[in-house]
């Protein structure tokens, strides 16, 4: 079977994109998820995500890791998604769709792509500076004065797979907070690496930084190793509500591949 695909990227955290509005890979496998992702065998990806048609919302986004499994939400992918609906000819620059983790609503435009998050209620906050929240995905945040350099996959590793979390994986985000600037680096459960950027990673260090007082405002700036992204955001009394993440998302090419 030969597959027509698209690949895209938002700040370096890359994914393959397949239009399946007619169902047609609804059956397709771990192990040929995790090859279309190789980047040595494959086309190379950090996951994998299908646009297929929604009775309720303009489409539905599945989402795959690398690791070829279907797993919790993904913020660029969800960025990507939409410039790819855009591409697509899907009608209208105000998007809904339905996601593993709701209902989400972006808006695309030349410049980039805006995706609501779902609303964040609890934050753990585990002491000495870090957080575990779920912002759609779950995250690990620790916020350090300098960020770990060359042994970051190795920190971050110890994390994801102390007992703590195992067995359900965590994603682990090490933040630099100067001023209302945030620079950080992101280790993937799925991908089991660090990625240059992560959606849901950017939301949790962002209200994770208003969380401890650490910024002024609700419109916070982040650097990631792939660009800049934006989060803007209402603190309520309990959690955090309005959440929208900013940046660019484009297509970088497209092909066939045999599966
Ligand atoms: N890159 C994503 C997060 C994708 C999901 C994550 N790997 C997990 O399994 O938790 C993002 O942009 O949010």
């Amino acid at each position: 079977m030969t597959i027509q695909f698209y690949k895209y990227q938002g700040t370096g955290n890359d994914f393959v994109m397949i239009d399946d509005r007619d169902n047609k890979y609804t059956d397709i496998t771990e192990q040929q998820v995790k090859h279309l992702c190789d980047r040595r065998f494959g086309i190379g990806a950090d996951g994998l995500i299908f646009l297929r048609n929604s009775d309720d919302y303009d489409f539905e986004m599945v989402y795959y890791n690398s690791d070829g499994r279907t797993s919790t939400m993904c913020g660029n992918g969800g960025r990507c998604l939409l410039r790819f609906a855009s591409d697509l000819g899907i009608e209208g620059e105000n998007y809904s769709f339905m996601a593993v983790d709701g209902v989400h609503f972006g808006v695309v435009d030349d410049e980039v792509v805006s995706l609501q998050m779902v609303d964040l209620k609890d934050i753990d906050d585990l002491g000495n500076d870090v957080l575990f929240m779920n912002t759609g995905s779950p995250h690990h945040v620790v916020f350090t004065d300098s960020l770990p350099a060359d042994d970051f996959v190795a920190v971050a590793k110890s994390i994801r797979y102390s007992d703590k979390y195992a067995e359900e994986g965590v994603n682990v985000n090490y933040v630099k907070v100067t001023g209302n600037n945030l620079e950080m680096r992101t280790y993937e459960r799925g991908v089991e690496d660090e990625t240059y950027s992560c959606g849901t990673g950017v939301t949790a260090a962002a209200l994770g930084a208003d969380f401890l007082k650490k910024t002024k405002g609700d419109r916070l700036k982040i650097k990631t190793a792939g660009g800049n992204l934006e989060l803007s955001f209402k603190a309520q009394r309990e959690g955090y509500t309005d959440i929208w993440l900013t940046g660019p998302a484009e297509k970088v090419f497209k092909g066939k591949v045999k599966l």
